[in-house]
């Protein structure tokens, strides 16, 4: 049997995980995402360095983000009619998120090595959007600029030698996005069976 046939669990979970940017403001409990978190961290890993940890920003501590984000959105806007509407737009963006799970990835001085962690966290990151997405849990992997700013970094205690790699803007879906199609990997395939 085919896996087309038997589409269910799994398969049908990856084809059906969107990501999401509109949440409900319906809280998401701290303690499913610790379970979810701790089964995520089965993901494969070379010499098992397990190179990842996690800040978990919610309620009041959004705020962290969201004026940061107010007073960099603020900056870039030169009309002082416009600024702060366009400050407490970006304010409310990161405030309407529920949780915010900020993956951070130890830094390995072995550039071979470090590129395998960022394998292995990305794995970590699709394992646990895939298991978030079966307890109807959305997000998104956002890899915005804030990331690498030191006024981000400071406030979640992200230090040298660590990389935030992902954002997860996470909570309940208010709506899902359409599915964008994929090319068949079939289409993409080189099999090479003669000597
Ligand atoms: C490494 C990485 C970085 C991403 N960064 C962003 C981002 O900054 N903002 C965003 O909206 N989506 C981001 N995404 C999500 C993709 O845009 C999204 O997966 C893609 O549009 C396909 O949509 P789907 O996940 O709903 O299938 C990122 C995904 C990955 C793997």
């Amino acid at each position: 049997m085919t896996i087309a046939q038997t589409e269910t669990g799994l398969a049908r979970l990856m084809k059906e995980r969107r990501s999401v940017h509109q949440f409900e403001s319906r809280e998401v409990d701290v303690g499913l995402v610790e379970e979810l978190l701790d089964t995520s961290v089965w993901a494969p890993n070379h010499r098992l360095t397990q190179p990842w940890r996690f800040v978990l920003v919610r309620g009041e501590g959004r705020r962290r983000i969201a004026d940061i984000a107010r007073r960099n959105a603020e900056k870039r806007e030169s009309d002082p009619a416009k600024r702060a509407e366009l400050g407490q737009t970006f304010y409310d963006r990161f405030m309407n998120v529920p949780l915010i799970l900020v993956v951070v990835m130890s830094e390995n001085p072995n550039m071979a090595v470090r590129e395998e962690d960022y394998a292995a966290v990305s794995c970590l990151i699709q394992n646990f959007s895939l298991l978030a997405w079966e307890q109807g849990i959305g997000l998104v992997w956002e890899s915005y600029p804030l990331l690498t700013q030191t006024e981000f970094r400071d406030t979640l205690g992200i230090g040298l030698g660590e990389r935030a790699v992902a954002s997860l803007h996470m909570g309940y879906p208010a709506k899902v996005p359409p599915a964008q199609p994929r090319i068949p990997a079939s289409e993409r395939l080189t099999i090479v069976d003669t000597p």
